[in-house]
């Protein structure tokens, strides 16, 4: 039947090509000159049907690079279109300006299917190649086209429906195509009505997006004939820079701009209006809108056509200081530990609250959500901040260690003790705070005798006879469930009410819609450790914000690290990043299997572990090399590393570096 078809198809692109009527197929005339620009000018035999060309991984990433942030930009349409158009099995490309598909949201049941038909990652539809097709002669035309079935000029692809829209940069130049189609359709053209607005709409959506990203650094004005429609979706853009000279202008802009070189025909050869020129203003009134008018827009007379156009101002961002200018160091106070994501923002409105309250915090979240970062933070920004902050990780000290480490021990209170005995951690916190990380794996004997000390402000080192006074802010932190570890008899319930004073539970990264500051926060912490400029390119930018994180901060600070511990030159690119990271962003598909990119929380769950490469990532390396070169002695490697040994017992148990010899383990 397919084979049928295609014979027929063929003929009749061999007559209509050679300028014979067929009346039995009425063609459009878009496609009419598609096909005959197909055999005349590209030389394409309509009777030698080929699948599409792919290019290879190298050329592929070639022509991501000019567009990686583009790609960036346009996620959220990509994404948005394609889960409506998913439902009525459609897929959805993106390619570059010569039709190569950059960006590829599919089916995985269809994954054979798609392959098969050129629809993936690196298919080159570009008339040259595959013939008449959506997205080749939407480049040509310059405009948004619906390519149906035996509209096709190869055979190959009569099956397929396809619908393309050209998106432009703020010049008006072609840069990208966005593109739905479907293996499957129902034969009348009319079936894909629906097609060509909403590709259109997701186009013009990209664009706008891209215009204002390109000039975010620049007041851009933003007009709509219609008053109540300008602030939400104003149709036209335009960037005015010094003396309010037209820089650039998104489409519709560019046709007020044309009325009016055409109207004033030696605009035409001098160059861009201003904006003053194109509606009746002054500039002070154009600059002035965010601030003068009541509802921040003004209704101007557009002076080529007599139309009014009502115009607000959309200022230029400046960037958050803590984002882009100062590096965050090594304990972010409270402000710097989020940008815009909701959860973190309540979370960071109580953690302000209660800065000097005294009021034991609970701080629960995944592995490596900033828990700790969190509670040094929150200790930072109160009265204590001068006043110590210990941290006990009460999973890394050995059981039998736990009690005298925690509670001290006067000389000769035990065999194997130090002579002059020692000052117990909760002792060491004295008029600061003290942080129990990891609070569910403290035993259950010690709980009490940590209840006592919460209850009578008083520690009770071991051999001694009279109980010590302190002042701790106690905070906690764990990424059990509390509440079941009570209900199976391992927390007393007591403690927890003690400790559960107040709560901040941490989202997980994946979960937080500010990753882009987080990123940006972790990797200019981690530049302005090292010397020298680095920049993150938008393609591992892009990679890292799809990435689904199970080991959170921890795991892109050690992804981050690697990248700048191993690339070259002066910029990291998605090749840099940890494999695990890279997605769908630097791999290409294997034969059979088409590159997908599903939300990142869809992809990994929750309790994914965290890759393998992380143990053996460059901060356990280091961290082995030093503890080798110290005869594994935790003290003296603590006080390398200018941190506690507790922490030091952390990171050995995070990395799984067990010493050779366990006896070691005791400081001298
Ligand atoms: N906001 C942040 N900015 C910079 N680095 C951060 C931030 N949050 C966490 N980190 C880094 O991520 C790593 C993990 O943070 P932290 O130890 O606070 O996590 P955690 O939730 O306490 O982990 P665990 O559950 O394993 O104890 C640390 O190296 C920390 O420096």
């Amino acid at each position: 039947m397919h084979a049928r078809l295609q014979r027929q198809h063929i003929e009749t692109v061999v007559r209509l090509s050679e300028g014979r009527a067929d009346l039995a197929y009425p063609c459009r005339e878009v496609i009419q000159r598609s096909w005959q620009r197909c055999v005349d000018e590209y030389r394409l035999d309509p009777g030698r049907p080929r699948p599409v060309r792919v290019l290879t991984r190298q050329a592929l990433l070639d022509c991501r690079e000019p567009i990686d942030e583009l790609l960036y930009v346009a996620r959220a349409g990509i994404d948005q279109l394609h889960a409506q158009i998913a439902p009525l099995g459609h897929v959805l490309l993106l390619t570059d300006r010569n039709g190569v598909t950059v960006d590829f949201r599919g089916r995985e049941d269809q994954d054979r299917a798609l392959h098969r038909a050129g629809l993936y990652l690196g298919a080159d539809w570009g008339e040259r190649h595959a013939g008449t097709c959506a997205v080749g002669t939407c480049v040509h035309e310059g405009r948004a086209i619906t390519c149906h079935q035996r509209e096709h000029f190869d055979a190959t692809h009569i099956a397929l429906t396809c619908t393309a829209a050209p998106i432009h940069d703020p010049q008006g130049n072609v840069i990208a195509v966005l593109d739905i189609s479907a293996l499957q359709s129902p034969r009348s053209l009319q079936s894909q009505n629906f097609a060509l607005p909403l590709v259109t709409l997701y186009a013009r959506m990209i664009e706008d997006a891209w215009f204002l990203h390109r000039y975010r650094d620049t007041p851009v004005l933003r007009f709509d004939a219609s008053r109540s429609f300008v602030h939400f979706n104003g149709r036209g853009l335009i960037a005015i820079g010094e003396e309010g000279r037209i820089l650039a202008g998104n489409g519709e802009a560019r046709a007020l701009i044309e009325a009016h070189c055409q109207r004033w025909s030696p605009w035409a050869t001098a160059g861009l209006p201003a904006a003053t020129q194109l509606f009746d203003a002054e500039l002070d009134d154009l600059l002035g809108l965010a601030v003068r008018e009541p509802d921040q827009l003004r209704a101007f007379r557009v002076r080529a056509t007599g139309e009014t156009r009502f115009v607000t101002l959309i200022e230029p961002c400046r960037p958050r200081a803590a984002a882009v200018t100062e590096p965050v160091s090594a304990t972010p106070a409270l402000d710097r530990l989020a940008g815009d994501d909701p959860a973190m923002h309540r979370l960071l409105k109580l953690a302000r609250r209660l800065r000097d309250e005294p009021v034991s915090v609970l701080i629960s979240g995944e592995t490596g959500t900033g828990k700790e970062v969190l509670a040094r933070a929150l200790h930072d920004s109160g009265h204590r901040a001068q006043q110590p902050f210990v941290a006990v990780n009460c999973a890394a000290i050995p059981e039998s260690l736990i009690e005298s480490e925690l509670f001290g021990y006067l000389p000769g209170a035990f065999t194997g003790g130090r002579a002059r005995g020692m000052r117990g951690l909760i002792q060491q916190a004295d008029g600061g705070t003290l942080f129990l990380d990891e609070i569910g794996d403290m035993p259950l004997a010690l709980q009490s005798r940590l209840l006592r000390v919460l209850a009578e402000r008083e520690v009770m080192p071991l051999g001694a006879d009279a109980p010590v006074r302190v002042d701790i802010r106690v905070m906690t932190a764990t990424h059990r469930d509390i509440a079941a570890l009570i209900e199976a008899g391992g927390f007393r319930e007591d403690l927890f009410y003690r400790l559960n004073g107040a709560r901040l539970s941490l989202p997980p990264l994946r979960e937080r819609a500010d990753r882009h500051f987080v990123i940006r926060s972790v990797f200019e912490a981690l530049v302005a450790e090292r010397a020298g400029r680095v920049r993150l390119r938008a393609d591992a930018m892009s990679a890292l914000l799809d990435c689904p994180w199970p080991g959170n901060v921890r795991q892109l600070k050690n992804a981050l690290a690697f990248a700048l511990a191993t690339h070259e030159g002066d910029e990291i690119t998605v090749h840099d990043l940890p494999e695990e990271c890279r997605g769908g962003h630097g791999v290409w598909p294997t034969e059979g299997v088409t590159e997908r990119r599903a939300p990142a929380s869809a992809r990994v769950p929750a309790s994914a572990r965290v890759p393998a490469w992380q143990a053996a990532g460059p901060e356990a390396e280091a961290l082995q090399a030093l503890l080798a070169r110290n005869g594994w002695n935790i003290s003296r490697v603590a006080r390398c590393l200018g941190v506690s040994r507790p922490t030091v017992y952390r990171r050995m148990r995070r990395f799984g570096l067990v010493p050779p010899n366990r006896r070691e383990l005791i400081d001298d």
